[in-house]
């Protein structure tokens, strides 16, 4: 048999370093160790402590123990912070939290697009426990053990963290956790369960199971029985088909001056107070005057687009999911508004897309973690007068905003959002103004 070298493994102890000095945090929250061998990245250290750490891999590190701590470290509220990590920055006083991001947003936008923001105003907060609107809980059932797992995901990792409460979500979402896990792995369905997901709706609380086959009758009758008891409504979502198995009133949450309908798959933003505060903030910098004609960009089921329009503006919205277009435009005939909705892949160039031959006065854009490259491009070129740019992804925000600059725009004012408290996420809103 062929022999062929191996090299010997290199497996060695993992090095353990004492009195190493958090010199700042980064963009993730993590703090920042520069130790002989290079930079560590370590969860749950914080500037200014020295701490113990163990190193793992090329640039990572495990906290072990805080030798001196700083003055803005507190207590995590939840039981389950240690092995949840979905609120990884908990140990992080709050004030210090808005700070940190104002500051990563800030280097970000100077490092990667040669941006400053000529004013910053305070963040934008409100409810910093209990206040998502929704989450997707992972589900695991062993058939063999008969063991079900109900929890969310350890971070980097498969393994679910089996939760009883999470103190960050609406607490009319909190209370069905327990029952739910006691329900669910009494039916047939858990089976074939691909997850579960709790959303809080302005006249509605929906249990949403993700399934490949509508439940059977046994299991309908005891879901009907939960979500009589519970007051919410249970809906399925199979390959074929969503809806509701039980009752369900309409589903619909605030936008400034109207409702916006929607399904229980559509983007929603996640803070229950924020979304609306955080569409005044839009309204207030671009400042409609009657004869404004408003691009929006990403605009889902019509959060920016409706409150633009009754403001007065003359409304063109695009969207690349075609439910959320046509939900998009049942809200704005229910709110008797004329908008122009258009469903576009906004990665694609607009060469051939009759509304992108229109001029329009300002632009408001709310894209995804990809930010927005080829439509930034695309903006830039036809010069409107104001940018509102609303992001959740501060390394594309500073990619687009280079586009823009180099194009002769000035980011006048950006405000962060505390959409995401106890968590390193970040959401940031930009106004960029033509010179
Ligand atoms: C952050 S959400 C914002 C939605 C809306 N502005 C709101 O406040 O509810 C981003 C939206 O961009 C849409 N989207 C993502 N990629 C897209 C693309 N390539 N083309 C068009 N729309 C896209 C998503 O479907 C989603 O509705």
């Amino acid at each position: 048999m062929a022999q062929f070298y191996k090299p010997q493994s290199r497996a060695t102890k993992p090095q353990r370093l004492t009195e190493q000095q958090v010199v700042g945090l980064d963009h993730q929250g993590r703090g920042i160790i520069r130790t002989a061998t290079g930079v560590r990245f370590v969860p749950g250290a914080l500037p200014t402590e020295r701490v113990t750490i163990t190193v793992q891999g090329k640039h990572d590190a495990q906290l072990e123990r805080v030798q001196t701590t700083s003055k803005q470290r507190v207590t995590p509220l939840c039981a389950f912070y240690e092995q949840c990590g979905g609120c990884d920055l908990q140990h992080l006083a709050l004030s210090a939290q808005r700070e940190h991001k104002q500051q990563v947003v800030a280097e970000i936008l100077a490092k990667f697009g040669q941006v400053e923001a000529q004013q910053w105003l305070e963040p934008l907060a409100g409810d910093d426990w209990h206040y998502r609107r929704r989450a997707r809980l992972a589900v695991h059932y062993d058939a063999k053990r008969q063991q079900f797992k109900m929890g969310f995901r350890a971070p980097k990792s498969k393994r679910i963290t089996v939760i009883d409460a999470c103190v960050v979500l609406a607490e009319n979402l909190n209370r069905l956790i327990p029952p739910l896990q006691l329900l669910l792995p009494q039916l047939e369905l858990v089976k074939q369960l691909g997850h579960v997901e709790l959303i809080e709706f302005e006249h509605q609380v929906v249990v949403l199971l993700r399934l490949r086959e509508w439940p059977n009758e046994s299991d309908q009758k005891q879901l009907q029985q939960f979500a009589a008891h519970y007051e919410v409504a249970v809906w399925c979502d199979t390959e074929q088909q969503l809806a509701p198995l039980t009752a369900s009133n309409p589903l619909s949450y605030r936008t400034v001056g109207a409702s916006i309908n929607c399904s229980p798959t559509n983007f929603m933003q996640a803070h229950r107070q924020l979304s609306e505060k955080m569409v005044e903030q839009a309204l207030t910098w671009l400042d409609i005057q009657p004869n404004d004609k408003i691009l929006e960009l990403y605009a889902g089921s019509g959060n920016f687009s409706l409150p633009m329009a009754l403001a007065g503006a003359q409304v063109t919205a695009i969207e690349g999911v075609a439910s959320m277009v046509e939900q998009l435009k049942a809200n704005a005939h229910n709110a008797q508004l004329s908008i122009a909705a258009f469903c576009t892949d906004l990665e694609q160039p607009w060469s051939r897309q009759a509304w992108s031959q229109e001029q329009f006065t300002k632009v408001l854009l709310d894209p995804a973690r990809a930010g927005a490259p080829q439509a930034i491009k695309e903006v830039a070129t036809r010069q409107p007068q104001k940018i509102v740019y609303v992001s959740c992804a501060p390394d594309t925000l500073a990619r687009d905003a280079k586009v823009l600059k180099d194009n002769g725009y000035t980011l006048k004012q950006a405000q962060v959002v505390d959409m995401f408290p106890q968590t390193h996420h970040i959401e940031v809103i930009t106004l960029f103004e033509r010179e």
